[in-house]
């Protein structure tokens, strides 16, 4: 009897540190752009992991439909919120808010402007509750070859892509002069190429144009000689947001996939994937188009015991193809057959949607 007293006494004292335990990792974390393409999934992530999130979306590119299975769930909150706008949150912030496409975020520069610099600065007044910052930023920070973290970048500061690429690198200045003079916790993430569920059927970048292209065995459009390169990764990415956001690590990380292929290449290989007849169309050059893209990461794999293997590129497009192959189900259902926007752009002239 006085055996079963003192189980039941520790085995109750076990579940009880384990609640404790597992209390004391619960953050309380907001993720702007949180119905966007990334932002969904690491939501899907820090909720899987038992924190308290708050999305905070303004739903221009991000929609309710990815982050849906979640409302009503009792440590889940949506807000439909401009990030322009200041609002004060949390323990920790994933700042993802920004249109990232291209298209998108040329459809209006100076509101992709806003986003980046006045929204980080918002976010940033996070200082208030003592909060840590992780900064998307992006590879279109460095514009050229090569690209590790110790590299300034060389970038048009009034090219089409400049809303785009030097809004990042303002939000970069900013969150390191809060660092410095607030005493403001950030982290910078310099994310690459990435691609999965939940892109927009009207995104325009490469992955979701081709994959939609071939599955409706229209041409794959191919922006200039197709020569130019890129190294694409799974949206499992987010789990390397999540390890910086927990490192002690304030100086950026790029985080990528370092397997470098050309567009023209690529385009073969969703064609292959998709089994489809398309045929490969060559249109004008995008301007300012970055010729070579192939992320370092070395710094990541040392410092967060990070690398992008956990889903391979062929494994990651046929879950991506798999996905519109869906989408386009559920469109047709609803009467509505999308095309993938024309996202090309004639040199000397600006892109518009
Ligand atoms: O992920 C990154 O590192 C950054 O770069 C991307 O920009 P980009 O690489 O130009 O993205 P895409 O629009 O997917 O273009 C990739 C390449 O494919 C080409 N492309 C794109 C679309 C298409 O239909 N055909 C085509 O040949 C483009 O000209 C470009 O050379 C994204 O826009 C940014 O969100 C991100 O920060």
């Amino acid at each position: 009897m006085m055996k079963r007293i003192i189980w039941m006494i520790s085995s109750l004292n076990r579940r009880i540190m384990k609640l404790l335990f597992a209390l004391a990792l619960i953050a309380y974390i907001a993720i702007t752009g949180g119905a966007g393409f990334v932002g969904s999934h690491l939501t899907d992530k820090l909720m899987m992991d038992g924190h308290e999130v708050t999305v905070v979306d303004n739903f221009f590119t991000g929609r309710k439909r990815n982050v849906e299975h979640w409302i009503g769930h009792e440590n889940f909150e949506l807000i439909n919120h401009d990030v322009v706008e200041p609002l004060y949150i949390e323990d920790q912030i994933y700042h993802l808010a920004s249109p990232a496409s291209p298209p998108n975020y040329m459809y209006n520069p100076i509101k992709t402007l806003k986003t980046n610099t006045i929204g980080t600065l918002n976010m940033l007044l996070a200082k208030r509750v003592g909060a840590r910052l992780l900064l998307a930023s992006t590879s279109e920070v460095y514009g050229v070859h090569p690209q590790n973290e110790d590299y300034w970048g060389h970038v048009n500061p009034i090219g089409p892509r400049a809303c785009y690429d030097e809004g990042k690198r303002v939000a970069e200045t900013m969150c390191y002069a809060y660092m410095k003079q607030e005493g403001v916790e950030v982290r910078v993430a310099r994310i690459f190429n990435t691609f999965g569920s939940r892109m927009h059927m009207n995104d325009g970048r490469v992955v979701s144009n081709f994959i939609l292209q071939a599955l409706q065995g229209e041409p794959l459009t191919v922006y200039g000689t197709g020569s130019q390169t890129r190294a694409f990764q799974y949206v499992d990415l987010v789990n390397g947001l999540v390890l910086l956001m927990n490192s002690n690590i304030s100086s950026p990380v790029n985080l990528g996939n370092p397997e470098e292929h050309t567009i023209l290449e690529f385009a073969r290989l969703i064609k292959s994937l998709v089994v489809s007849r398309s045929q490969i169309q060559f249109l004008p050059e995008a301007q300012d188009d970055p010729q070579r893209r192939r992320p370092d990461i070395r710094k990541a794999k040392m410092m967060l015991g990070w690398e992008p293997v956990q889903v391979p590129l062929e494994e990651g497009l046929n879950k991506t193809i798999q996905y519109f192959s869906r989408e386009l189900e559920h469109q047709a259902n609803n009467q509505y057959i999308p095309k993938p926007k024309a996202a090309r752009m004639k040199k000397g002239r600006p892109r518009h949607n």
